[in-house]
């Protein structure tokens, strides 16, 4: 059991670890002495540094080497078989910047680990601000890891936080904590969203917020914290639910995750004006420093830090989860647009060679179970994605209405009839008269590509036989830089090659090609093929297609193609967190072979120069529907209606608007308000009357000074008894003494 002084100090300064009891050492006690050895030279908790420990004894994470970070991770990960090593050149820059989902993969999933891994740096980080604030060495705490338990939802306990806290109020001493990025630092205050804007849009991951809150610490507070804590069970909400949820009035916040090494730096880096202070100060004793710190504060300020006791607390969000908590309200609001849309009649596209389509697939019944909602609004020709987003400060809402205009949009509750008679049955025709047309199927993982390229194929086969006896069938898959014939049953790993012509066409060598006589037969080659596609299971669907693949239905006797396109489900990357090396490659190289295709697409617009096929296989065996000026190009896009899959179904349409070379319809930003929570006034004492007075008294200390209402004098009212000194409420209480401060205290805390 560590010393009673060690635990106040830790506790006050490291808030977000475990009690010692709950805890399970990752470090053996030697590796922990060694561990201190430098840094505290005595049997004390905490010390001021000796005569010879040099300034940087404490050093900021993010300063440390490659070795320092490698010797942190091993001993804090010794004896766990899963964790893997660190990656060279993982230094203390590196590693401030991982996430948890960072933490997680390295602990192959181990999200307690991760979380305590994640929490230590940052404790480090604190160890490293009190010793730059006060030049006292603080002990390092050994790393907290919840005990393992069998399942996770059932048992999983967040750190036990209000315990802590319940701690520090009655034993931290007043002075206050540097607080992070608030009042006192706004160069600081203004670098942060800055910094957050562009650590996202570089990297394009989700966005993921750590957020300073400050809450008043009083014992009221603290009780309703304490119960907050014990009815709240989330065993999904990882980093989030590990802290506690703060009262929305109590928030204030700050955006640290993903920060840009600067602002990292500067939030943690002390000022010259700071080291300036601290150098003189380390010739000072602690209490010298401490009359002198205080003497220098404002009056204001020192009365105020004598009121309050602050508490800050970090809490992780990313934009998925805050939609979900959030789900009635934006839910709500959302219905609510919905019914102010005017019916207005669609009007009709204008007939052009690329048509370019959308279909909503429908809300499956797993994901309302995990409170997912719909934020698509598919009409007519438009579809509308209600991007449902937290402002700044994590706290106001707003929802940014996106519109989008298409050849048509279909509805979840569109049939593949109605699907096939607007997209693909224009297309077959097309065929028919000995032309060249392409049908591509867009769309992220699991929208409903392959789903909807199923019910089209059945059609067009039915429709093609209808005109024709027999047609060819040629099909292969495009895996990254590899092709694969999907019909050459013997040489399935075989990688076909391609050609080009003089005259500039491409050829794929050494395809298989089938002949089909009925409708039946072409499906029946088609599903086989299909089903011999690489698939691979992804965050978002069991069995995603990890490559593109390509139906080429030829007329006997003719060049007329009819090409199906089901391209594989794009990605984003936090999509892949969970995969190893090899799937996010795929997702790179599938998205860099979408990327070309709306090049290409865009070349053929602006009718102005050769489109770029060459920059992708996809793009390079499709030429021919890019060089005909008679081809036809129908797309698809397939887009989810879960508010999870805002961003993905956002960039589904976007990408697809450049391919027809439209823009955005719509764009509308309404802010959703909170309804407000009627909080029943107290009267201040000071207003009450005689007889209030008396029934506080009656009620005040759980009942115990009942018998003396009575007793108080005629007269009283709340004026007259704030007057009071506690000695007198003994005496109403008839010497008692314990009685009478506990109403003295009452009192006390009624006036607040
Ligand atoms: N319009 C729809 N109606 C009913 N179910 C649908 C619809 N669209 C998709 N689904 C279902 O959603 C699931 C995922 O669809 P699908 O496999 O077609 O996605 P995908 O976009 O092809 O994914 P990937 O690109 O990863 O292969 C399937 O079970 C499918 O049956």
């Amino acid at each position: 059991m560590p010393h009673p002084a060690v635990r106040e100090m830790e506790t006050t300064l490291m808030p977000n670890h475990l009690p010692l009891e709950h805890i399970q050492l990752d470090m053996n006690q030697e590796d922990y002495d060694m561990r201190n050895e430098d840094l505290t030279p005595g049997p004390g908790a905490f010390t001021s540094p000796p005569s010879n420990c040099p300034a940087g004894a404490v050093q900021h994470p993010q300063k440390w080497s490659e070795d320092q970070v490698r010797e942190w991770w091993e001993k804090r990960t010794k004896r766990r078989p899963n964790v893997e090593g660190l990656s060279k050149g993982t230094d203390g820059r590196n590693i401030m910047r991982w996430n948890m989902n960072r933490f997680e993969q390295m602990t192959k999933g181990d999200s307690h680990l991760a979380m305590a891994l994640y929490q230590d740096l940052r404790n480090e980080v604190q160890r490293f601000e009190h010793f730059r604030k006060t030049g006292v060495v603080l002990k390092a705490s050994p790393i907290a890891v919840p005990e393992k338990r069998t399942s996770k939802k059932e048992n999983f306990q967040p750190p036990v936080r209000r315990e802590v806290t319940e701690v520090k109020a009655a034993t931290a001493p007043r002075e206050k904590r540097p607080a992070v990025g608030l009042k006192k630092e706004p160069s600081v205050k203004r670098a942060v969203p800055k910094a957050m804007r562009r650590a996202s849009s570089n990297s394009g991951t989700k966005m993921t917020h750590a957020v300073t809150t400050k809450s008043e610490g009083a014992p009221e507070r603290l009780a309703c914290a304490r119960a907050r804590s014990s009815s709240r069970p989330s065993p999904e909400r990882k980093c989030k639910s590990m802290q506690p949820e703060p009262e929305p009035e109590e928030r204030r916040t700050m955006v640290m995750e993903d920060l840009a090494d600067a602002a990292l730096h500067r939030l943690s880096s002390p000022t010259k004006r700071e080291v300036s202070i601290h150098s003189a100060r380390s010739h000072k004793s602690e209490p010298e420093r401490k009359a002198e710190e205080v003497s220098r504060r404002p009056k204001s300020a020192r009365l105020k830090a004598d009121k309050e006791d602050e508490e800050e607390t970090r809490q992780m969000f990313d934009k998925r989860e805050l939609r979900k908590r959030h789900k009635d309200l934006f839910e709500d609001y959302v219905q609510r647009w919905r019914q102010r849309q005017p019916e207005t009649p669609p009007n009709e596209a204008e007939p052009c060679r690329v048509r370019v389509y959308v279909r909503k697939r429908p809300l499956f019944g797993y994901e309302q179970e995990a409170e997912e909602f719909d934020v698509a609004t598919a009409k007519g020709r438009k579809i509308v994605i209600h991007n449902c987003l937290t402002k700044a400060d994590l706290r106001s809402l707003f929802i940014s209405h996106m519109g989008f205009q298409f050849a048509e949009v279909f509805g979840e509750a569109a049939s593949d009839e109605e699907v096939y008679q607007s997209t693909a049955c224009p297309a077959v025709q097309h065929l028919l008269q000995n032309k060249v047309a392409t049908l591509f199927m867009f769309g992220q993982t699991g929208s409903g590509k392959t789903h909807t390229m199923g019910g089209l194929v059945q059609r067009a086969a039915q429709h093609i036989f209808q005109q024709e006896p027999t047609v060819t069938l040629t099909a292969f898959e495009i895996a990254g830089k590899v092709m694969r014939d999907l019909l050459d049953h013997t040489h399935k790993e075989k990688e076909l090659k391609i050609r080009e012509d003089k005259g500039g066409n491409t050829q794929v060598l050494g395809l298989h090609s089938l002949e089909a006589s009925s409708p039946e037969q072409l499906q029946r080659f088609m599903t086989e093929a299909q089903n011999g596609r690489a698939t691979r299971a992804t965050q978002v669907n069991e069995t995603s297609s990890r490559s593109h693949a390509v139906f080429q239905i030829r007329k006997a006797d003719s060049t007329a193609t009819l090409t199906l396109v089901d391209c594989a489900g794009s990605e984003r990357r936090e999509d892949t967190t969970n995969h190893d090396a090899r799937s996010r490659k795929d997702a790179a190289e599938i998205n860099s072979s979408i990327h070309a295709l709306k090049e290409c697409f865009r070349a053929m617009r602006s009718a102005k120069g050769q489109p770029p096929y060459r920059e992708s296989l996809l793009t390079r065996v499709l030429s021919d529907s890019f060089s005909s000026d008679e081809a036809m190009i129908v797309a698809i896009g397939t887009v989810s209606p879960a508010a999870k899959d805002t961003e993905h179904s956002i960039g589904t349409l976007r990408a697809l608007q450049q391919l027809q070379g439209t823009q955005m319809t719509l764009e509308e930003r309404e802010d959703v308000l909170k309804p407000k929570v009627e909080v029943e006034k107290e009267s201040h004492p000071k207003t009450w009357s005689e007889a209030e007075v008396r029934q506080w008294v009656e009620e005040a200390a759980g009942g115990r000074a009942k018998q003396f209402a009575a007793s108080v004098s005629k007269g009283t009212d709340g004026k007259n008894l704030l007057r009071w000194p506690a000695q007198r409420f003994v005496q109403l209480c008839e010497g008692n003494e314990d009685l009478g401060s506990k109403l003295y205290q009452e009192l006390r805390v009624k006036m607040r």
